[in-house]
């Protein structure tokens, strides 16, 4: 984190607005001049050699620095301008691209070179280790938001620095600083995970999932296509997209078009952007629906999460069920299962066919289920982690309320397992295992329990 103080510090001097400033009247010159008449040729004859200097540097500057003029980002609610990073920063210069272009170069023969958004969040932080390990280039990209903890996200980072991974500090709407880090380094694949993630939170914040979800990933698609040679997407939609449907298991066939809640709405838009993407520029995308995902360096937002937290604290938990007592349950998935999905979807994918922002021919477009087949009570995870905890719970059953949440989630994963060879292997039991292991020796030995 240290060495992204810099950049931090850099950009926030910087006006949001540019418009609102006003021009100085009595500039230097003006003053100077009106005070020594004298000095006016010899000053007008240096103002031309310095407007002269000006106008050669603009035109040898790469075009990010010259349309990167009205880019501004939102991190933590607070408003950033990240636009100008890529033109003046000195903390985007060849230091930064150096490092840039070292972490996404592969180490091995065959590796790829990916740039992973979202890479300090769950999902995020365990794929870029994966890739890392096996010899691929990888580059992270993340905006540290305050959803959640962003210590828990400072600790990933620091994972992620050990595993020799560079994490840019930005956000996906800056597409000064994406189409910089495209100059930098020549990325065969982008994984992109970078989301405003969690059903509930959509009804408190609405927008922050249109700023992430929706114009986020437009503007990232934009970069994408117009690279040259376009890289391949990969990226992570939601088994929420399933919303309503209530054929079990969910297949990728099925009908995506009752969502039941803001987050899952934009998830089922990004899919639709994502085939307009590929129809129009030949890019090749694959999106995969993740279900309920959960394990070590997890999301504090999570049921799972929490419950474990409120458990250990002696904190009642809240129960959600169904109508006429029905049961709410979750196709809960282990990462390890899902980081292997993610990885066989950048393996088999196909390369993109445009260039330049043209396409040459069909691209692969697809999607798929990546959950565990086998739905899990919410009664049943909490006594799973009664006895894990060795601790009895403080249960209140309670309807579900109408906050977004859906009763129920099953995937069928035979499309994945063909042609992804993808087989999950953790049941949740086990999964929780590893997961309070790690809960418990993070929050325990560094005595953060305060943190969510
Ligand atoms: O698969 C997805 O696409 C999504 O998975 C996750 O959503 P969900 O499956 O809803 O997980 P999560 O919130 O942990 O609730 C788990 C269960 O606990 C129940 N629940 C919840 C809170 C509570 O107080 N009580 C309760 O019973 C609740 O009703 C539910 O049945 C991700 O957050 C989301 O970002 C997205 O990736």
């Amino acid at each position: 984190m240290t060495q992204l103080k810099p950049i931090l510090s850099h950009l926030d001097a910087l006006p949001s607005t540019p418009g609102k400033f006003k021009p100085d009247k009595t500039s230097p010159y003006h003053r100077l001049s009106r005070l020594h008449p004298s000095l006016s040729p010899r000053l007008t004859l240096w103002s031309f050699f310095v407007l002269f200097l000006v106008i050669l540097f603009l035109f040898c500057s790469p075009p990010s620095a010259t349309t990167a003029v009205s880019n501004t980002a939102v991190n933590g609610g607070k408003r950033r301008n990240l636009h100008t990073a890529a033109v003046l920063g000195p903390s985007l210069g060849p230091n930064w691209e150096n490092r840039v272009w070292a972490s996404a170069r592969p180490t091995s023969k065959a590796g790829l070179s990916i740039l992973v958004t979202g890479a300090v969040g769950f999902v995020g932080t365990h794929v870029s280790i994966s890739l890392k390990k096996r010899g691929d280039g990888v580059v992270g990209l993340d905006n540290f938001n305050s959803y959640y903890d962003t210590g828990l996200k400072k600790a990933r980072n620091s994972l992620l620095q050990k595993a020799g991974i560079f994490v840019v500090e930005g956000d996906i709407n800056d597409a000064a600083l994406l189409q910089k880090l495209f100059e930098t380094a020549k990325f065969t694949h982008v994984m992109h995970l970078a989301a405003q993630a969690g059903v509930r939170y959509a009804m408190k914040n609405p927008m922050s999932y249109i700023h992430s979800n929706v114009n986020g990933f437009v503007n990232l698609l934009e970069i994408c296509k117009s690279t040259n040679p376009q890289p391949i997407v990969v990226w992570a939609s939601s088994s929420s997209v399933y919303g309503l449907n209530s054929k079990v298991p969910f297949s990728e066939k099925d009908r995506t078009d009752q969502p039941a809640s803001l987050y899952a709405a934009t998830k089922k838009a990004g899919e639709e952007i994502a085939h307009t993407y590929n129809h129009i520029y030949g890019l090749s995308i694959t999106g995969l629906r993740f279900f309920t995902v959960y394990g070590p360096w997890g999301r504090p937002d999570m049921a799972y999460y929490f419950f474990t937290k409120d458990i250990l604290r002696g904190k009642e938990i809240k129960i959600y069920e169904g109508v006429d007592h029905g049961t709410v349950a979750r196709d809960f998935t282990y990462i390890d299962d899902v980081v292997k999905g993610c990885l066989a979807a950048l393996d088999t994918a196909k390369k993109s066919t445009g260039s330049g922002g043209k396409k040459r021919g069909a691209a692969q477009f697809r999607i798929y289920n990546l959950g565990n087949t086998t739905p899990v009570p919410i009664g049943r995870l909490v006594s799973i982690l009664e006895k894990l905890l060795m601790v009895k719970a403080k249960k209140k059953v309670i309807q579900m309320p109408r906050n977004g949440d859906v009763p129920f989630t099953h995937a069928n994963i035979s499309l994945a397992q063909k042609e992804l060879g993808y087989k999950p292997t953790t049941d949740l039991e086990t999964g929780l295992k590893k997961f309070v292991k790690w809960y418990v020796g993070y929050y325990g030995s560094k005595k953060k329990s305060s943190a969510w």
